[in-house]
């Protein structure tokens, strides 16, 4: 799937001077709970009023959403309100229902969107529809599966695409819900610029106070817009409690983000922008001939290795040289989070290096 200009096409279609929000209840609750928060949100910077009507939740027993009746009810509030309606599809029926409805956008959950066979399933449901329909980024960090989705629709001749970036599980715990891994979701605009990027910040943190922080990294990082659960009573809601906010809270979140334009052509801007990148290109270029250089003696170092029978791994050396590192890297600033991603991969490729020498 080849990146085109008209992807960007239906969000340039709303006409905004702000970045998209998508905001509602993480769950449809009760028709009174959902006209109630669409009336909240018509006035803001709300566009799409999101409520998840069947909802996948991680294990049974918990409320699961209270199906196609609330399609009714958000029908009703973009009647009242003129906000366009927004919910969660995962089957050809849900599709069917939505569709019948006239939801005006329907997002595929990252459950879904990890199963290439559900993810046909709706595509082929989907087939040729006008609808925006977005896709949620896999539960597991795999840029291909994503793209992969997103191909599925492409394919199904359905024209008005997005991605919600909404974090990714991890095994390890994290401050975070759904860990964001942003550098997948740089790699996907990279890959496809102007297929729109809305950031899920309620997924993503899973903890309320929490949301804006993450919010203002998406505008950092140009993402097109933002989908955040919202509702009147957070603490009592029916799913998903603590990730939610006030509309009060979503108004003010908006006041106080700070949006960045993509580009500034102010002469001074761009010539201190220039000198510094003319820098930054010198050291990146030090780094791969440091780089390149250190890999020759890793190549040397598995020679001898190679002559004295010696196991390529030593442990005792690379954590005497990990504990170094990230000292010395404190020093500098930098994070020892940092340090073992870096020296990690220094060191697998050195590996890598005297493997090819011991076994030539
Ligand atoms: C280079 C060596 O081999 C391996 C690679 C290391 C490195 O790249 O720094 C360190 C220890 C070994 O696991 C070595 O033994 O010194």
């Amino acid at each position: 799937m080849e990146n085109k200009k008209e992807y960007r096409n239906w969000l340039d279609a709303h006409k905004l001077d702000h970045p998209l929000v998508i905001a509602g209840p993480c769950s449809a609750e009760t028709e009174d709970q959902v006209l109630k928060i669409a009336h909240q949100l018509k006035d803001d910077d709300v566009t799409y009023l999101r409520a998840g009507i069947w909802k996948p939740r991680t294990r049974p027993g918990n409320f699961e959403g209270v199906g196609a009746i609330g399609l009714k009810w958000l029908q009703r509030a973009k009647k009242e309100t003129g906000l366009l309606t927004a919910t969660e599809v995962a089957n050809r029926t849900h599709v069917d229902l939505a569709l019948e409805h006239d939801i005006d956008l329907l997002w595929i959950g990252a459950r879904s969107t990890v199963s290439p066979f559900i993810v046909q399933e709706i595509a082929d449901a989907l087939e040729g529809t006008d609808k925006v329909v977005l896709v949620k980024n896999p539960v597991n960090p795999d840029l291909a599966l994503w793209i992969g989705a997103v191909e599925r629709f492409h394919t199904a001749n359905i024209k008005n695409l997005g991605v919600i970036h909404r974090g990714f599980s991890t095994y390890d715990k994290s401050k975070y819900r759904n860990n964001p891994e942003w550098q997948i979701a740089v790699d996907f605009q990279t890959r496809l610029p102007d297929i729109p990027l809305i950031c899920d910040p309620s997924h993503i943190t899973g903890k309320r106070d929490m949301i804006f922080d993450v919010s203002q990294t998406a505008l950092d990082l140009n993402y097109d817009g933002l989908m955040i659960e919202t509702h009147y009573d957070p603490d009592n809601a029916w799913s998903d409690a603590a990730q939610q906010v006030t509309p009060e809270t979503l108004l003010q979140m908006f006041k106080d983000l700070r949006i960045r334009k993509e580009y500034d052509d102010e002469a001074g801007f761009q010539n201190k922008l220039g000198q510094l990148r003319s820098q930054i290109d010198i050291l990146d270029n030090t780094i791969i001939e440091t780089l390149g250089k250190r890999m020759k003696i890793a190549d040397s170092i598995g020679g001898l290795k190679k002559e004295r029978n010696v196991a390529v791994l030593q442990s005792k050396r690379w954590n005497e040289i990990l504990g170094k590192m990230i000292l010395q890297g404190e020093e500098y600033g930098l994070s020892e989070e940092f340090i073992l991603k870096v020296f990690k991969a220094v060191h697998q490729e050195s590996i890598n290096h005297q493997e090819k020498v011991i076994k030539g």
